[in-house]
């Protein structure tokens, strides 16, 4: 679930992008970059790291120009090596930099497209890179020394009739502009906004709301699913849908888990489905948990915070904040490998005895995903003194593979992939489990925008919504990228060479 952000600006953009950039961090942890342009030739800097980590004032120095695209990755495809660190750039035509939010599910056959077709070669594993050469390719279709709008959305429309899967993007040609572009489900989030300056105004496109607002631009909607935008170098913007078929299908899980609660996604506010969520989950406890004497509700920070807190009004208990977080470590759920996941729950999160002693106590939880949280804090929990631990999870189970943007390729390592509740509840060790249903989740979050009639929502009920997803297609991604596959790539793509980026200058 990467974050992106660009911005076509009128003085130089590299701080906004890097501010933005910061408050999409939890959006992907593993790598950032930005590219500008500037007198028709691209700066680059992208690495592994947070944003605050990759970026020092020597290449902060360096990014400059007026426009710009910024990314921070959360690998979905391909390795975690620093050459897959994105935006990623190709030379022809004119030079084309891309940044991308999702995850292809038809990259393979597009790699062979490429080779086939375009003599294009691809150098690493990334679909993104993938993506990039597919619109170069089609781009490189147009005979023109200039393009217009138009020309430009051909290319896009071409693009959606060959890429499957989730992808929000954004992309900016020398002596051009930026385009950004959204799949025709509108799986992947993609807000644009305005600032308007004394030299005149300025765009801004990002993955959450939330990153206008802290550059100050105004927020003037979503993409729509198929619609692609295009603003040129001098700030004229164009819009047009560019795929035949349209179904606005964001991914259910954003509003779960990914998003910031302080970001608005098309027209639902982060933040009010998770109380939503809360008031559902609070009702069910109340129906069908009536016998169990709950003193206390604990949530487990950090995302679960608003949903418990609405659980305890709901069922009239006191809300305590039982576990206190680690300001310093981020997401466990996105972290590279299984090990580190496990590790980094004990040094995120500990208990204050005097909210478990003697207690029996209700912990909520946004979701159940691998069971890495969850049972480290029901241990943990007894530890502290707990009479009862109950468990509730805001979220129902997660029984199937995500294909689009969030990285859960192997059903055998979800915990509910193939076990009932009982069976959750006896490995996470609690007294009494309790999920969410399905439709009350997408009761939850669809209530904040009736408009949206659908959800992409195939970690829990297996429906991929791109049609393309049968079990042949999951083997083989579950062969490829679960923890013990992916770790052997990684140590094979360290070792290679890397075609980017050269460090030079002092370490300031
Ligand atoms: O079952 P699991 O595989 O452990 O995954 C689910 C957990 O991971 C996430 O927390 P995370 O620590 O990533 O982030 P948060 O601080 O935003 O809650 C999520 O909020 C759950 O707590
Ligand atoms: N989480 C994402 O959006 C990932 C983007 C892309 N698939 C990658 O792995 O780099
Ligand atoms: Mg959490």
């Amino acid at each position: 679930m990467c974050g992106i952000v660009g911005i076509v600006g009128k003085t130089p953009v590299n701080q906004a992008i890097y501010d933005g950039l910061t408050v999409l961090q939890h959006r992907g942890q593993d790598a950032a970059g930005i590219i500008t342009i500037n007198n028709n030739t691209f700066s680059l800097r992208k690495d592994n790291g947070l944003v605050k980590d990759v970026f020092h004032t020597r290449h902060m120095k360096r990014l400059e120009g007026h426009i710009g695209i910024g990314h921070v990755r959360y690998p979905t495809a391909g390795s975690s090596s620093s050459a897959e660190a994105q935006p990623f750039y190709v030379n022809s035509p004119f030079g084309i930099a891309l940044a991308h939010n999702g995850n292809l599910t038809n990259a393979e056959q597009l790699k062979e497209l490429l080779f086939t077709q375009a003599r294009r070669h691809v150098n690493t594993t990334s679909d993104s890179e993938i993506l990039l050469n597919i619109l170069a390719h089609e781009l490189s279709k147009i005979d023109k020394l200039r393009y217009e709008a138009e020309d430009i959305f051909k290319a896009i429309s071409a693009v959606n009739g060959l890429v499957s899967g989730g992808y929000a993007s954004i992309a900016m040609i020398i002596g051009h502009g930026m385009l950004a572009f959204r799949d025709p489900h509108g799986i992947r989030p993609l807000v644009f906004g305005k600032r308007e300056t004394e030299r005149g105004v300025e765009y801004m496109f990002a993955s959450e709301s939330v990153a206008l607002q802290t550059d100050g631009f105004e927020f003037i909607r979503d993409v729509a699913p198929g619609e692609a935008i295009y603003v040129t170098e001098d700030g004229e913007l164009f819009t047009q849908m560019c795929a035949e078929k349209t179904k606005l299908a964001p991914c259910i899980f954003e509003f779960v888990y990914f998003a910031r609660p302080d970001s608005v996604i098309d027209k639902m506010s982060v933040y009010a489905t998770r109380v939503n969520m809360g008031t559902k989950l609070g009702e069910k406890i109340a129906r069908e948990w009536g016998d169990k004497d709950i003193d206390v509700v604990i949530p487990i920070p950090e995302t679960s915070c608003d949903i418990a807190l609405e659980i305890a009004s709901v069922l009239q208990l006191p809300y305590r904040q039982g576990f206190v977080k680690n300001r310093y470590i981020g997401r466990t759920f996105i972290m590279p490998g299984q090990e580190l996941r496990k590790k980094s729950v004990r040094r995120k999160l500990n208990a204050i005895d005097r909210e478990f002693k003697g207690k029996n106590v209700l912990l909520v939880d946004d979701s159940i995903v691998r069971g890495t949280t969850s049972a480290q804090i029901v241990e943990m929990a007894r530890e502290a003194g707990a009479k009862k631990v109950y468990f509730a999870s805001a979220a129902p189970e997660v029984r199937f593979p995500n294909v689009y943007g969030i990285d859960m390729p192997s059903a055998a390592e979800l915990i509910a992939h193939g076990r009932e509740v009982e069976d959750i509840n006896a490995y996470i060790g609690a007294d009494g489990l309790i999920y969410q249903s399905l439709n009350d989740l997408i009761a939850a979050v669809g209530q904040e925008n009736p408009e949206v009639t659908a959800f992409e929502t195939a970690v829990f009920d297996g429906k991929y919504i791109t049609g393309d997803i049968d079990q042949t297609y999951l083997n083989r991604i579950d062969a490829q990228r679960n923890d013990k596959a992916k770790s052997s790539r990684d140590m094979a793509m360290s070792a290679g060479l890397e075609l980017h980026n050269q460090e030079t200058g002092s370490n300031d």
